[in-house]
C-alpha cells in the first residue's frame, strides 16, 4: 500500500495537467500533504536550517557563475549529468572541490538538482532557471539574501522593542532602517546590486502573476480615450511590462500615448525587458508633481502596497492634480486581502512589505476608505478567481 502510494506520487509530472489551474491545485494539495506527513521537528528544521543552508548554497553556486554555464551547456546537450570536476571547471574563480561538493550534496538532497552517481548530478528545471537571466530565478534568491532574510531576522526583535505596534510610519518606525540605517527605497537607490535584485523579483512576480489585461477589460478604457492626449501612465512601472501588455492587447496604439515612470536608476540601470519603441520611459518621483497631464488612466501596480496610508495619499494627490474629472481614471492593480483564506503568496507579500518597506496588503474596506479619503470614488473592482490581484477603477469624486 505504502509502496504503491510512493510510486504514484513519484510518477506525477507537471506535463500531465490540462491547465495551469489544475497544476496549481495539485501543488497546493501536495503542500497540505507534506504538512500532514512531516513531524513538527521536520517542519521546524526545514523552515530554518534546511532553508538557510540551501539559500547559501544556491547563492554560492551563482556567485561562482556555475548555474549560468550549466544552463548554457545544457542547451547543447539537454539533461546530461555533470561531474564535480566539470562544474568546478565552469567556476569563474578557484574553489576547493570539497567546499562545492558539500553545498551540492544539500542542494541535491532537497531535489533542486538530481544526484545520479558519486559526485555527479543532473540539472532540474529549477537549476536551469537559476542560470537563465530571463527567468529572474537568480534575482529572487539574491533578493532573499539582500533584503528578505536580514529583515525577517530582525523583525521579531524590532517589533518587541516597539511594543508590538504595527509598523506604519516609515519616517519614525521602520524595520528596514533598523537593519540598514535607511528606508528601503532610499537604500536601493545608492546600492545598485541590492536595487537590481529587487527589480528582478518585481519582474519575476509580474511574469508569474496574471496579466492585468486579463483581469480588467481595457476595451472601454481605450474606446473612450482621445488618442491625441496621453492614454496610460504606469506610475512606479519598473520595467514597463504592464504597459507592454496594454499595447499587446491594443497593437494599433500610436506613439507618445504610453508612459512608464520610475526612479532614475530604475529607468537607466535596471531595464532588462525589451519594450515596444512606442512606450516612453520617464524618470519621475511620484511624490513630485506629475508631468503627464490629463491622461486617460494613471495606473499603479503593486506600488501603494509598498507604503503606509499617509504616503499613498501623497502619491495619489499628485495624480489627482493632473487628472481630468469625468475622463481620467485611477487604476490600482493590487492585492485585496480577504477576511478568510488569504493565499500564502498574498500573506507572504504582506509580511515582506511589513518587514522591508512598512507597507501592507489592504482589505477591500481599507482600499475604499483610503480612496475616499483621497477624494476618489470607486467605479468598480475587477477580479479574477485565479488572480492574486484585482483592478480597482476610480475617478475623482
Ligand atoms: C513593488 S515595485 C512595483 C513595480 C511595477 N509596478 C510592477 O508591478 O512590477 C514598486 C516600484 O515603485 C518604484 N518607486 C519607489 N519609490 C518611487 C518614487 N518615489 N517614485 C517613483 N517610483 C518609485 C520602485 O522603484 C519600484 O519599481
Amino acid at each position: 500500500m505504502s509502496r504503491d502510494t510512493v510510486s504514484i506520487l513519484d510518477s506525477i509530472q507537471p506535463s500531465e495537467f490540462a491547465t495551469e489551474a489544475d497544476r496549481f491545485a495539485t501543488k497546493e494539495a501536495a503542500r497540505r500533504l507534506l504538512s500532514r506527513l512531516e513531524t513538527p521537528f521536520e517542519q521546524a528544521w526545514a523552515i530554518t536550517f534546511e532553508n538557510s543552508g540551501l539559500i547559501s548554497g544556491l547563492q554560492l553556486v551563482q556567485d561562482l557563475g556555475i548555474w549560468t554555464k550549466w544552463t548554457e551547456a545544457d542547451k547543447q546537450s539537454p539533461g546530461t549529468a555533470r561531474t564535480l570536476d566539470e562544474l568546478l571547471g565552469w567556476a569563474n574563480t578557484s574553489c576547493e572541490p570539497n567546499l562545492l561538493r558539500r553545498f551540492l550534496k544539500q542542494i541535491a538532497a532537497l531535489y533542486y538538482i538530481e544526484e545520479v552517481g558519486v559526485d555527479t548530478w543532473k540539472p532540474t528545471p529549477f537549476s536551469l532557471a537559476m542560470g537563465q537571466k530571463e527567468t529572474y530565478g537568480g534575482d529572487v534568491v539574491k533578493a532573499g539574501m539582500d533584503h528578505a532574510m536580514p529583515c525577517g531576522n530582525n523583525l521579531p526583535r524590532f517589533l518587541a522593542k516597539n511594543a508590538y505596534k504595527e509598523p506604519l510610519d516609515i519616517a519614525t518606525f521602520d524595520n528596514y532602517r533598523d537593519v540598514f540605517g535607511r528606508d528601503f527605497f532610499a537604500f536601493v537607490q545608492d546600492h545598485p546590486e541590492a536595487g537590481g535584485s529587487f527589480q528582478g523579483v518585481m519582474a519575476a512576480l509580474t511574469h508569474y502573476k496574471m496579466l492585468w489585461t486579463d483581469v480588467y477589460d481595457t476595451k472601454p478604457l481605450v474606446a473612450g480615450a482621445d488618442l491625441r492626449k496621453p492614454l496610460f501612465v504606469d506610475v512606479g512601472g519598473a520595467q514597463g511590462l504592464d504597459t507592454q501588455r496594454l499595447l499587446d492587447r491594443h497593437p494599433d496604439l500610436p506613439s507618445d500615448v504610453l508612459f512608464v515612470e520610475d526612479l532614475p536608476e530604475v529607468v537607466t540601470t535596471h531595464g532588462k525587458e525589451k519594450l515596444d519603441d512606442r512606450i516612453r520611459k520617464l524618470a519621475h518621483d511620484f511624490f513630485q508633481p506629475q508631468p503627464i497631464v490629463g491622461a486617460r488612466a494613471y495606473f499603479f501596480h503593486a506600488v501603494p502596497h509598498d507604503w503606509p496610508d499617509a504616503d499613498v495619499a501623497r502619491m495619489f494627490a499628485e495624480v489627482k492634480k493632473v487628472m481630468t474629472p469625468g475622463y481620467s481614471k485611477l487604476l490600482v492593480y493590487e492585492v485585496i486581502m480577504p477576511a478568510l483564506g488569504a493565499s500564502h503568496l498574498a500573506a507572504t507579500l504582506d509580511l515582506a512589505l511589513m518587514s522591508c518597506t512598512s507597507g501592507l496588503e489592504r482589505t477591500e474596506e481599507a482600499w475604499r476608505g483610503l480612496l475616499k479619503e483621497c477624494g476618489f470614488k470607486v467605479l468598480g473592482i475587477s477580479r479574477h478567481p485565479r488572480a492574486l490581484e484585482s483592478v480597482i477603477e476610480a475617478e475623482i469624486e
